[in-house]
């Protein structure tokens, strides 16, 4: 049996952050993952970055061996993260890493299971379960046993580009492994149940990532649903419904289902512990303590949005009870920025125009053609716009950009949203030249026309 002040479920963004900052104040830690290729967590591994790197590395595309390249390139880089990752702890004096799947005997004791069948007691005084969360698969006849159907996860390892990819889902992943893969040279099918792309954006945004998919060859099915796949020898064939009604089949050579990730609870041993299990995830209050004394959960296990950096901002709520006032609550994660990586990438953070019109707050809005900006021709992608509303104490309501480096620039404007900062301010900035930020200048300045 091993003992430790602190111990560690699953090896994800806030349960790393965590390990190192205890360990490195020399408190002990034990830091607990289920498997050798996931230190680090998804995102490293499976999730953000693999993604990202084929995104980028899908825009200067021009052959399908380019794609065989770039599944090289992302397993070698991976790999590298991982190991940092790995040691990044496990060289700290007061940290171990224990590889095997874990699961709670009681409120503060995990058995793991180790590799070589052996199982380890591990007790803690605080438990921090970040487990993170795991694909769901639909119960559609023939899906689970097919051989044509990939996660995020097993397509990326894939390397011979789909010739039909079908993308089964709407939001975030079916849309950016859309615009990787058909950037990639692949036929991509999209099949949404619902009637739209992307229910958390406003209809503008929507019908603009929409026209960006349409002009990679991307087809999108609205209102479809699988209800059979049945494999051939090189392909498998699956049955669709549009509006509830048998319509006709598709063949392809990958299936991606991309129909949400749920809570990885699974074999936790939950039903041992005082820890609340709700619609699936892990009930905490609002500083992340479950119902078990001493026992945190955080990130996606938590249930809600799932994103890195909420969990890295889990890890601050988590070590301001250890190391601070405590004061940390996840009513600072209320306003935060978000990006789809499409082409151009989609970023927005606070009030969209749709949503200040539903809740009738007064807003001037200002929206610029990035075309306007010399720095989106020599990207060489003069696609998209930036979108600005302010409220009338001048605060800044909230901001989508369709635009190269969205990603980058939202946070500046989650900054001023943050800190109170005025339109008139980044309207005024100096910024470089030439660059995407310049843009504010002109979008902002826009808005007193
Ligand atoms: C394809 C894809 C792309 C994404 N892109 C982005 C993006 O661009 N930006 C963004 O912010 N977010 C993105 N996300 C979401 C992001 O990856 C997650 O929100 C984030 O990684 C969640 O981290 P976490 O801290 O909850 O735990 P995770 O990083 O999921 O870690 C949980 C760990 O726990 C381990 N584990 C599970 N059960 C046990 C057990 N019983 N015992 C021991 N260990 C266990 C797992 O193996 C895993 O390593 C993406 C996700 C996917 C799938
Ligand atoms: N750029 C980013 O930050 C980024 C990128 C990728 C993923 N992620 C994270 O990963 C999470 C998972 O992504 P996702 O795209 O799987 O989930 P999602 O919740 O964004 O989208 C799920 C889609 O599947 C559809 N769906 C659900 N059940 C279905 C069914 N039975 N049949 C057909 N369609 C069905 C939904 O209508 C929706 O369109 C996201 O919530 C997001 O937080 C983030």
């Amino acid at each position: 049996m091993r003992n430790a002040k602190n111990v560690i479920v699953g090896f994800g963004k806030a349960g790393k952050t965590l390990a190192f900052k205890l360990a490195a104040k020399g408190e002990s830690v034990i830091l607990l993952e289920k498997s050798e290729q996931m230190y680090g967590g998804t995102c490293i591994n499976v999730g953000c970055i693999p993604s990202k790197l084929l995104y980028t590395l899908s825009t200067h595309a021009s052959q399908p061996a380019d794609y065989q390249r770039a599944v090289l390139n992302k397993t070698a880089t991976i790999g590298k993260l991982r190991q940092a990752n790995y040691q990044k702890i496990a060289d700290l004096p007061t940290a171990t890493v224990i590889t095997g799947a874990a699961q709670f005997v009681d409120n503060h004791t995990l058995t793991i299971q180790m590799k070589d069948g052996t199982t380890e007691t591990v007790v803690g005084e605080r438990i921090i379960i970040n487990t993170g969360a795991t694909p769901v698969i639909p119960p559609i006849t023939g899906l689970k046993s097919s051989g044509f159907v990939y996660n995020t996860e097993t397509l990326m390892a894939h390397d011979v580009l789909p010739k039909h990819l079908v993308i089964i889902g709407g939001g975030h992943i079916a849309v950016e492994f859309a615009t990787t893969y058909a950037q990639f040279g692949a036929k991509v099918t999209l099949l949404v149940r619902d009637d739209h792309l992307l229910p958390h954006l406003e209809a503008e945004a929507v019908a603009a990532i929409a026209a960006s998919l349409a002009d990679l060859g991307v087809v999108v099915r609205y209102h479809t649903l699988v209800t059979a796949v049945v494999d051939e020898e090189k392909q498998a064939v699956l049955s669709l419904a549009e509006n509830q009604h048998t319509t006709d089949t598709l063949t392809a050579d990958a299936i991606l289902v991309a129909t949400g990730r749920r809570p990885n609870i699974a074999n936790l041993g939950l039903e041992n512990t005082d820890v609340v299990v709700e619609d699936g995830a892990i009930v905490t209050d609002s500083r992340l303590k479950t119902a078990a004394p001493e026992v945190w959960a955080v990130g996606d296990v938590r249930g809600g949005a799932q994103f890195t950096y909420l969990s890295l901002d889990d890890s601050r709520i988590v070590w301001q009870q250890f190391f601070g006032d405590g004061q940390a609550t996840l009513a600072q994660q209320e306003l935060v920025p978000h990006v789809l990586f499409t082409n151009p990438p989609l970023a927005t953070i606070g009030l969209s125009e749709a949503q200040a019109k539903a809740t009738q707050v007064a807003y001037r809005v200002a929206k610029l053609s990035v075309a306007s900006l010399p720095k989106t021709h020599i990207e060489g992608n003069t696609r998209g716009y930036l979108k600005v509303l302010v409220g009338q104490n001048d605060q800044i309501l909230g901001a989508t950009f369709f635009a190269v480096a969205a990603q980058e620039m939202i946070n500046l404007i989650s900054l001023a949203m943050h800190q109170g900062i005025s339109y008139q301010v980044l309207r005024d900035q100096i910024y470089t030249h030439p660059s995407m930020m310049e843009g504010l200048n002109d979008v902002f300045g826009l808005i007193d026309r």
